[in-house]
């Protein structure tokens, strides 16, 4: 297609349609029409109202068959719907019961994001229409019936049941089989092949105003290792839950997968891979990239722009977490949001298991992002409790990576995130001898490696203590360290338990037991919108036990008495509300926030501006 619009400035896009008035008082040559000289070309495009079929083509506008008699009047549906006219409520009933039909929980995934909007046409009622452009978009897009909305309002409506689907565990088979399942672009890919032009890229997206980025590229997707281009379903999947559970307009959030290659075989030889077909950069030219796309966002989106750095490997996780922490607003999910969760639930777990924090130990397997980001925070709450030294706190909490117990005379050949936690010991080689020797009172699963709580570690934890504290983190599901049934079963019903995919409750000898979910879910979307909303420049750890003691304080008794030490999912609005207020709260304490003045009642504030699902009237 030949396409000679000339942006006004620099990589600008001409979907950008914020209207600035210039210099001189009138409106900005945008398109650079007016500069256009009689033989370039210009593109012929008009702004309208979304109406008749683009209306419902439109799936932040769709209604289905929800649209009132007075819409239908007003924008050309006469005709386009059969006449009967539903009601929101109707419809949600509808999708759920097709949505049950479904035995295999991939196609259910499906069914979801052929409802979920991926990709927002240009925003608000009034926006252009490039014919050649949109038409092709609406052809690739397919014919299916995409309604944001209702997305949203079954997400919120049946958040226990559908969690599973578009989150752990299904979505990790959904990024298994990307390539397979694909039918339109989700989010934004950026590849080694727009190095040089990752500022352009960020302009093509069609929405302005974007609050939240969710980035990933590949290399440990879940527990599942790399998945390349196609761990698209995660940053995906985390802002559906971003808008779902933390009230963030879908509109501004923006999931990004930076395409550096793959070093998984099976997927460079696999002929619906939709990534780049070469092993992964490393060193510098990966360095160059991020930052180079690190440098656009800012750019492009300002200084408040939250960046959720998700699923890299650890050897870079950290690293881009350290370098862009004082420049940017970023947040590592894996290494930061799972401490926060963990934290909470093992606060909230005193209840019901005694002591206070300092006076635990801890035993982790698995010292990558997750191990040691919990093992860290944990330490700094002990610390802020007793006063000691961080130091001090740390001696409470061994770590267990594959090597082993990570001792002294391993420290010279340890990864930097793990020195800390080399304390003085004899070497101990597995995890079993570990728990014998160590005697915790707290075990951590966060090895991305299934079935490593054997019958004999539960049974060790159990003869150490009256009721043992574990925590199965991994994910998904087949990558549990144990299921809920062995937790129970191998500790005759005394383990206290909680698996970062979900377990339904299990019967034991008469009794039913109950398991959380030790997810970061409970966490990121009420911190984002804590951040969002108090315009915070930077996250500070504080703000993360800020998040975590939220979140504790919202186990009620009735959960403890099923043996919870996280409250439902269902209350995930309320309880992110309740995040988002404390992370604001601290955010202004710390002088981090810019939303001034401070609003008084931050609760509220937070449950003004979360995001409704309902639909809403057309004029
Ligand atoms: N529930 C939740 O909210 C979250 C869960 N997770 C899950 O945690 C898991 C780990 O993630 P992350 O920490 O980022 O991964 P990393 O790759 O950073 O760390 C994995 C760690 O596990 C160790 N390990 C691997 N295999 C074994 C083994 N057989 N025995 C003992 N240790 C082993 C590795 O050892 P070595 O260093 O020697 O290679 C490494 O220390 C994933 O499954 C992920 O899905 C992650 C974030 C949040
Ligand atoms: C939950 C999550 O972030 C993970 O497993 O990586
Ligand atoms: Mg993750």
């Amino acid at each position: 297609m030949e396409n000679t619009l000339k942006p006004l400035r620099d990589g600008e896009s001409v979907l950008d349609l914020s209207p600035r008035s210039c210099v001189g008082g009138g409106v900005e040559d945008v398109y650079g029409e007016d500069r256009a000289t009689e033989d370039q070309l210009v593109t012929p495009w008009t702004f309208s109202v979304a109406s008749g079929y683009s209306l419902m083509r439109d799936p932040q506008y769709n209604k289905g068959l929800a649209f009132t008699e007075k819409e239908r009047d007003a924008h050309y549906l006469r005709g386009l719907l059969p006449p009967v006219v539903s009601s929101q409520q109707l419809q949600e009933k509808k999708l759920m019961h097709n949505i049950r039909q479904y035995e295999v929980p991939l196609q259910k995934y499906m069914a979801m994001m052929d409802l979920q909007a991926c990709i927002h046409p240009p925003t608000h009622h009034c926006y252009m229409i490039l014919a050649t452009s949109y038409l092709s978009m609406m052809l690739f897009c397919g014919q299916q019936e995409r309604n944001e909305r209702l997305f949203y309002k079954l997400l919120i409506d049946n958040v226990e049941e559908l969690l599973p689907i578009v989150y752990t565990p299904v979505v990790g088979e959904a990024c298994q089989k990307y390539g397979s399942i694909f039918k339109r672009p989700q989010g934004l890919y950026i590849s080694l092949k727009e190095k040089g032009k990752i500022l352009e890229v960020l302009k093509n997206w069609p929405e302005r105003s974007i609050q939240v980025i969710v980035v990933t590229d590949g290399e440990r997707i879940l527990g599942l290792g790399d998945l390349g281009c196609q761990g698209m379903g995660i940053p995906v999947g985390k802002l559906a839950l971003y808008s779902a559970l933390g009230g963030v307009r879908p509109s501004a959030c923006l999931p990004i997968t930076i395409d550096v290659g793959t070093n998984n075989e099976k997927l460079l030889n696999d002929e619906f891979y939709i990534g780049l077909r070469q092993k992964r950069a490393t060193g510098k030219e990966y360095y160059d990239l991020l930052h180079e796309f690190m440098s656009a966002v800012k750019q492009n989106y300002g200084e408040k722009v939250l960046v959720q750095f998700e699923d890299f490997a650890n050897h870079n996780a950290f690293e881009l977490l350290a370098k862009y922490g004082t420049t940017h607003l970023v947040f590592n999910d894996d290494i930061q949001g799972t401490a926060s969760v963990v934290l909470a639930g093992v606060v909230a777990a005193l209840k019901l298991i005694g002591g206070t924090l300092p006076e635990h130990t801890f035993l982790f397997l698995g010292a990558g992002e997750a191990g040691t980001g919990i093992a860290e925070l944990i330490a700094l709450e002990m610390s802020k409790q007793t006063k000691a030294p961080i130091e001090e706190s740390r001696k409470k909490i061994w770590l267990v990576d594959s090597k082993g117990l990570i001792v002294s005379s391993r420290v010279n050949s340890l990864q930097h995130f793990k020195k800390p936690w080399a304390h003085e010991h004899e070497p101990v080689s597995t995890l079993i001898e570990a728990v014998k020797v160590i005697k915790p009172t707290v075990l951590i699963g966060s090895s991305g490696v299934g079935k490593t709580f054997t019958k004999e570690v539960v049974e060790a934890m159990t003869a150490n203590n009256k009721i043992p504290l574990i925590l199965a983190l991994s994910n998904p599901t087949s990558q549990s360290e144990c299921t809920a049934e062995e937790a129970y079963q191998w500790s005759e019903g005394r383990a206290i338990f909680a698996s970062g995919s979900p377990f339904d409750p299990v019967e034991y000898k008469g009794k039913v037991y109950y398991s959380g979910q030790a997810n970061n879910a409970y966490i990121f979307p009420g911190f984002g919108l804590g951040l969002v909303m108090s315009g915070a420049i930077r996250v500070h750890d504080d703000m993360l036990l800020a998040a975590s003691e939220a979140l504790a304080k919202q186990v009620t008794e009735e959960n403890y008495k099923k043996g919870l030490t996280y409250p439902p999912f269902s209350d995930i609005r309320k309880i992110s509300a309740n995040i988002a207020a404390n992370v604001a709260a601290k955010a202004y304490e710390l002088g981090l926030a810019t939303h001034l003045p401070r609003p008084q009642d931050l609760v509220k504030y937070a449950e003004s501006c979360m995001y409704s699902p309902l639909y809403r009237n057309y004029r």
